[in-house]
């Protein structure tokens, strides 16, 4: 595998010169920070959008997270459509970075300047998707240059059309150069080829696709079979795919979703929903959710049983949602929970000394399971971060153990594919320290509890993988959630 875009002799592709001094008919181009000014362009026309998702996509560039970028308060002034419009254009340039980055390289003598680089690639990557019919994206995207830069419309009109007649050559060519190809970074591609010999292809691929939505039904409040009721009548299809788990044929908005704001679910994907039941949380026991915001968690044990529980994290702002979130579920439960704002690797600062039954460790990671949901992380990863990460997790769990209670149990769980901070911290963390054991990972089926294979991950953790069969026996094939890694330990008595 190459990391580098192959540049092949071939004669028929004309690469477009760029332009040499980027003016406006006032003398200078507009710069990205500038941009969101009003427009002449028709409200809600494709040009209208391009021009608006512009500097978007140049944010996304330059590393600003998505979630960032879409809450930029001037967009608010858009029409919701146009809003929306702009949110697929920014999950789609973080999808397909890989794939338009060469194709731009490919296309142009020199790499072009922003924020033409940006529209480019916007409209490179909706060529990728077959999103328009090309002659109308090339039209409206020329639109959208000759707004920002009058000089530019030529280069966006020449690379656009250019790619039309050189589609089927250039994207051949981009077949030697897999972290296009697959839309990673190469080290990342690499990594996951050499964990997954047999499955990184799928792996990679399941990155690229829209993620279901997957909601948790609050069986404190109704049984699964009686919600399901609830969305035959509203005409919403869905399945179950686990014991509190449905999945629904389309995503809808959570006000659109029956019963969201009075807590009857909550969405949650599937492979997480394996979080509270691996825990095997007994009445009455104290509970700690070490890194709880903002909550999914939390409410899915006090629903499955009443205990005592603190939801400890390190984030304000991510606290408040906890807050919220708890709030909605309308729980009733004889020890309301206790939500702590405090570092889970500084127990003296916040603990009573008293110790926990059971502690859940959802650690930060580098989120390689989610990056359907998240498709931006894997350009603004870089691979030293996994050290530090690991460093991190590995931490977190040495300060937890001390609050365990002897005979108590601890799940370590992460979103992550990656190995360094799964089974590498747990061995790491089982060899200094002799009270410590791994646990028999026990799920909810349809028939009753059963063992979860030890085999997924070779030395006793479950390494969920997106894609794949879940193990959930009873519930069908589910192969619709996302990546975790759950490790079970317990203290000795
Ligand atoms: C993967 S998220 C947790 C998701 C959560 N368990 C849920 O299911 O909704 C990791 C969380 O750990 C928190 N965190 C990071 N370092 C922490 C620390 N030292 N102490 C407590 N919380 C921490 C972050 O603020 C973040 O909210």
């Amino acid at each position: 595998m190459s990391d580098k875009p192959v540049v092949s002799a071939r004669p028929t592709l004309r690469r477009v010169p760029s332009q040499r001094k980027p003016e406006t008919a006032h003398g200078r181009a507009r710069r990205p920070s500038n941009l969101m000014q009003p427009s002449p362009l028709a409200a809600d026309s494709l040009a209208h959008r391009l021009y608006w998702a512009t500097p978007l996509v140049a944010q996304i560039q330059q590393g600003v997270a998505l979630d960032v970028v879409l809450a930029d308060p001037r967009c608010q002034s858009l029409t919701p459509a146009t809003r929306a419009t702009l949110q697929d254009f920014c999950y789609g340039v973080a999808r397909w970075r890989g794939s338009a980055s060469f194709l731009l390289q490919q296309l142009c003598a020199r790499p072009p300047q922003e924020p033409i680089a940006s529209l480019l690639l916007l409209a490179l990557t909706l060529l990728l998707q077959r999103k328009y019919e090309p002659h109308t994206l090339v039209d409206q995207a020329v639109q959208a240059a000759a707004h920002w830069q009058p000089g530019a419309k030529g280069l966006v009109n020449g690379v656009l059309r250019e790619y039309g007649r050189s589609q089927a050559d250039l994207l051949a060519a981009m077949q030697a150069d897999l972290a296009a190809v697959f839309n990673f970074p190469p080290w990342w591609l690499r990594k996951v080829q050499k964990t997954y010999p047999t499955q990184w292809k799928s792996l990679l691929k399941s990155a690229q696709d829209h993620p279901p939505l997957t909601l948790r039904v609050n069986t404190q409040r109704q049984p699964v079979a009686a919600y399901l009721a609830k969305l035959n009548q509203a005409g919403i299809e869905a399945q179950q795919v686990g014991p509190q788990a449905i999945v629904l044929s389309q995503a809808l908005p959570v006000s659109q979703i029956p019963g969201f704001s009075d807590g009857l679910v909550s969405v949650q994907d599937a492979g997480a929903q394996l979080a509270a039941p691996l825990l095997a949380v007994q009445p009455g026991q104290r509970v700690l959710d070490a890194c709880a915001a903002p909550g999914g968690k939390s409410g899915h044990i006090l629903e499955l049983v009443d205990c005592a529980l603190t939801a400890l994290d390190i984030d304000a702002s991510r606290l408040r949602r906890v807050e919220e979130n708890l709030q909605r579920l309308q729980l009733t439960s004889a020890m309301p929970p206790r939500v702590v704002l405090g570092d889970a690797g500084q127990a003296a600062t916040w603990w009573d000394g008293v110790p926990f039954d059971r502690i859940l460790a959802d650690v930060p990671c580098s989120a390689s399971g989610i990056v359907r949901r998240q498709p931006d992380i894997r350009w603004r990863r870089r691979a030293g971060d996994l050290r530090q990460l690991q460093a991190q997790q590995l931490a977190l769990l040495q300060a937890l153990w001390p609050l365990l209670a002897a005979g108590g149990k601890l799940l370590y769980a992460t979103c992550s594919l990656f190995p360094d901070e799964g089974e590498t911290v747990i061995a790491h963390f089982l060899q200094a320290e002799p009270t410590a054991a791994r646990d028999a990972l026990q799920v909810p089926t349809a028939q009753g509890a059963a063992l979860v294979p030890a085999a997924t991950s070779g030395t006793g953790g479950l390494q969920v993988l997106p894609n794949q069969p879940l193990a959930w026996p009873g519930y069908g094939e589910v192969t619709t959630h996302d990546g975790f890694f759950y490790a079970l330990l317990h203290k000795a008595v």
